[in-house]
């Protein structure tokens, strides 16, 4: 029963990334970071990175995770934030705990490549 699976495979990884951004559009902790930015792209390469991340047949073709947030200066409660988000889009798919737990801690190890830079 794989990850990939339980997130709904490559359709609902699309729905997921859809609803987390339009969480952090409304979330005036981190929204700022998301203006002028290119957000059909992000959402694309948010899904291919989820996707291959959750065992997925995908292949991320963004920047990677220090590239990609050099400048912003994020902190925990941006990363926080944006975890959160994540959350609630997974609730709001009915997406078990469990692997809700098992996607979270695959992106914790990110932690360091995106905070502080
Ligand atoms: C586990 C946490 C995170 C993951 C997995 C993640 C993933 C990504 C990915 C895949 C991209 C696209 C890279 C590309 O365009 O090639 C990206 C860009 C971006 N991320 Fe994150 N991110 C995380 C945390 C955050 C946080 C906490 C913020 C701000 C609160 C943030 C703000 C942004 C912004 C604004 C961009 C767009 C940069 C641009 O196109 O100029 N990210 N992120």
């Amino acid at each position: 029963n794989s990850l990939y699976h339980d997130l709904g495979e490559r359709e609902g990884i699309e729905i997921l990334m859809e609803d987390l951004l339009l969480y952090v559009a409304e979330d005036k902790r981190i929204n700022h970071h998301f203006v002028d930015i290119d957000i059909l792209r992000l959402h694309e390469k948010l899904s291919e990175q989820i996707c291959e991340l959750a065992g997925g047949p995908c292949v991320y073709t963004g920047d990677d995770m220090v590239t990609s947030h050099t400048g912003m200066d994020l902190t925990n409660t941006d990363f926080n934030a944006l975890v959160e988000a994540l959350q609630k889009a997974m609730d709001d798919r009915n997406i078990s705990v469990g692997a809700q737990n098992r996607l979270l801690a695959l992106l914790a190890p990110m932690h360091g490549d995106i905070v502080g830079r």
